[in-house]
């Protein structure tokens, strides 16, 4: 089975969304739990899109003939608007609210006037064509957004340019989904967290901060756990997470050894163990115990770096695994597909755009990388030049 059908039969595991009000200044990389729909027009009211002179439509007449126009005074933005009496111009500045009665805005680059100082008693147009617009440099009502319009969708990941959009509108809070809390627990009697007691034959614990971090990056708050190879005591700590997470995803004891905890704990009842098409991180596994999703992780640190970005990103950002590749120009070297298992090998922009593999796949070597590339399985290769998939990591 490949990753994606694999992501596909998982795809129930996806945890349930539940939303919450905050404050926009904290909804940066939130995705919108609603539609935001505008309740109100944007401009509200009539804006100059230009520094200028605002002419009524008998001032224009007599601009476009070469007399010099009275001007009444000025507006400046946030200002309440003066009233242009017939056959006389005002000067407004860019975003200031335009008079009921202005036919158009002349910049003030086309009159006689100096742009800055106090507005002159008169005005006169060097250079205007006769064929002028209604409404040339105003912007009208509702000319941004009308009320009605869809300006976020749901699902969306607010952008700092979402931010500005929610204050454009006034909007002081908004609703997004809540973060997902998901349980991490990492197995092995090898493992040592703390590196003062780390000697041999223990090893480094890698893959608990480098999956907390992850789950963090992605927008999900981690709670930590750590198993040795006692199958009582990791079905004690599932259970326990079971009450205050929404996902629980395990890493090691899936494959063949005579330890494999998480294995002897779950499979049967609770989890099923396969072997996916894919290298590396081939052994997967997935279930439930009670209402909490699981996902069960290789041991290895490429594996369970792999598996996060393929899978876990997918049941957290709610996404298809083969929806969430992107298309990319490969730049080489020749990569050769593996005749059994697609082959994920770490890849890096270069300055022209296009991808470079690091051709091996250590964690090591991920940890250079701007996206995981996609080697398709088979004889064939990727070669300079081809058109290949690539997601972020
Ligand atoms: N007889 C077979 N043996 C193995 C097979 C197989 O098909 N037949 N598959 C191999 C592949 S591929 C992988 S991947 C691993 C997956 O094994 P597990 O998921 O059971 O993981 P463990 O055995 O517990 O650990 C594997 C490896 O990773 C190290 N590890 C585990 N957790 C951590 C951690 N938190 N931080 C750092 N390193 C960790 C562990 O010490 C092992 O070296 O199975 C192969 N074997
Ligand atoms: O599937 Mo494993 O070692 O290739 O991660």
């Amino acid at each position: 089975m490949e990753p994606e059908e694999y992501c596909q039969l998982i795809s129930s595991s996806t945890p349930t969304r539940t939303a919450e009000t905050i404050p926009i200044a904290s909804a940066i990389s939130r995705i919108a739990a609603d539609d935001v729909i505008a309740d109100a027009p944007i401009p509200a009211f009539a804006t100059s899109a230009m520094d200028g002179f605002a002419f009524d439509e008998s001032a224009l007449n007599s601009a476009q003939t070469g007399v010099e126009v009275a001007v009444l005074g000025d507006i400046p933005a946030g200002a309440m608007p003066v009233d242009i009496a017939p056959g006389t111009a005002v000067r407004v500045m860019t975003g200031a609210q335009v008079p009921a009665t202005a036919e158009v805005v002349v910049p003030v680059e086309l009159t006689d006037a100096e742009s800055t100082g106090p507005a002159p008693d008169r005005v006169q147009v060097s250079s205007l064509s006769k064929g002028l617009r209604a409404g040339w440099n105003i912007r009208a009502v509702g000319e941004d957004t009308l009320i009605g319009d869809t300006v976020i969708r749901a699902g969306e990941t607010i952008s700092s340019a979402g931010v500005g959009t929610l204050a454009m509108m006034g909007r002081e809070t908004t609703r997004v989904q809540r973060p997902l809390t998901i349980g991490l627990i990492v197995t092995g009697d090898e493992l040592r967290t703390d590196s003062t007691t780390c000697a041999h034959p223990f090893i480094h614990n890698s893959n608990l901060p480098m999956l907390s971090s992850a789950i963090t990056n992605a927008g999900a708050i981690p709670v930590e756990r750590s198993c040795g190879d006692d199958p009582e005591a990791l079905a004690h700590i599932i259970d326990e997470l079971g009450d205050c997470v929404d996902l629980i995803i395990t890493t090691g004891g899936i494959s063949a050894g005579a330890f494999e905890v998480v294995r002897q704990a779950l499979s049967g009842d609770h989890s099923t163990f396969l072997r996916l098409a894919m290298r590396p991180g081939g052994p997967q596994g997935y279930g439930r115990r009670g209402d909490v999703p699981l996902l069960h992780f290789p041991g290895t640190p490429a594996g369970a770096f792999l598996s996060f970005h393929l899978f876990a990103r997918s049941l957290i950002e709610a996404s298809p695994l083969r929806s969430r590749w992107k298309k990319a120009v490969y730049a080489g070297p020749e990569v050769l597909g593996h005749d059994k298992a697609i082959s994920l090998v770490p890849g890096r922009f270069n300055t022209a755009g296009e991808v470079e593999s690091l051709n091996r796949s250590r964690l090591r070597d991920f940890s250079g990388a701007d996206v995981i590339i996609r080697a398709p399985r088979g004889s064939g290769s990727i070669r300079g030049g081809d058109v290949i998939a690539v997601l972020d990591c």
